[in-house]
């Protein structure tokens, strides 16, 4: 990721993007407080437009909160930075970065309150767990991993450090030959995947994980009004692994996974095995959604 053409936006300058550097005594570096969003942008018939802009820098602030790190820039200029970015590296879609993190002032786990540095690239994304997953579904395991406990790590909050269990979960799974991993919660119960939040439908019927455990995913709010739209039941409740095992369909939502089916969770197909048609139709109205094509949305897509 290092060696690319561009620039990226540093604690409010432009700056090569190979210069965008920080010292290997950075304290996120060495204890993993920071926070982070993931965003995109998509090409529209009006040009490009970052989708849910924000919303996004509202959570990043409220995880900067959670944290107790405060950020030196205003949502105005954070908000404005990651149009710059994309328009400065001639990007007509992609994914965005923003990123705030502790320097090098000093270490030891009390953090540098005053040294806090703000990053915000910008590079083209695809799709996040492939194209042909996309349209045949993808194949997930049930983690080893828990989620996080919500009074051990900060669920709420986009942290950085959070991402440690998320990895290894992925990788756990990838391992075993799998796309992605779905993680429960300390009682065993279906929280939400590595980097996306869960979604199942039975007998017509709509169900996701209630927030406790899971992050607020902003894609998991749009894919809310989407089901409204359709007139469709949905219900947030706690999910057993072996109701996603007797599901009609399942999929993962998210900035980077966008609308993902899900075709086999623990080596059981989900319904027959392949993109199930409410999944497909929320997923057409998504992409509709973010690529400017629905104007009962265009205030959520901001021109760059
Ligand atoms: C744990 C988790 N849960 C749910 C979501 C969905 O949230 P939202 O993007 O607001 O709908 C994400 C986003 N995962 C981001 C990070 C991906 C990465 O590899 O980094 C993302 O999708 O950008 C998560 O990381």
């Amino acid at each position: 990721m290092s060696d690319r053409d561009g620039v990226i936006w540093y604690d409010g300058k432009l700056v090569p993007w190979r210069e965008a550097t920080t010292h290997v005594l950075t304290h996120t570096l060495h204890y993993g407080m920071g926070v982070f969003e993931g965003v995109r942008a998509y090409d529209t018939p009006k040009g490009p437009a970052i989708f849910r802009l924000q919303d996004h820098t509202d959570r990043l602030f409220r995880s900067a909160k959670i944290v107790g790190m405060d950020l030196p820039f205003s949502k105005e200029e954070l908000n404005e930075a990651q149009r710059t970015v994309v328009r400065e590296n001639g990007l007509k879609s992609g994914y965005l970065r923003p990123m705030a993190f502790y320097g090098p002032e000093k270490l030891g786990i009390a953090p540098p309150k005053k040294d806090v540095r703000v990053i915000v690239a910008a590079w083209p994304w695809g799709a996040y767990l492939g194209a042909e997953g996309m349209e045949k579904g993808i194949r997930v395991k049930t983690s080893s991993f828990n989620r996080h406990h919500v009074n051990i790590t900060m669920c709420k909050a986009k942290a950085n450090g959070n991402y440690m269990n998320s990895i290894m979960a992925h990788e756990e799974a990838a391992a075993d030959g799998y796309d992605e991993a779905l993680l429960l919660d300390v009682d065993g119960y279906v929280a939400e995947g590595s980097g996306e939040n869960f979604f199942m439908i039975r007998n017509g019927k709509v169900y996701t994980p209630d927030l406790t455990v899971c992050l607020d995913g902003i894609t998991r709010n749009t894919v809310f009004q989407i089901i409204k739209d359709m007139g469709l039941e949905i219900t947030e409740k706690r999910i057993t692994r072996d109701e996603v095992y007797v599901a009609d369909e399942a999929f993962f939502t998210g900035t980077a996974a966008e609308v993902t089916p899900i075709r086999e969770l623990d080596r059981r197909s989900i319904g027959t095995g392949v993109r199930g048609p409410i999944t497909a139709e929320i997923q057409q109205r998504y992409f509709d959604i973010v690529q400017g094509r629905n104007e009962k949305y265009a205030g959520w897509c901001t021109l760059v």
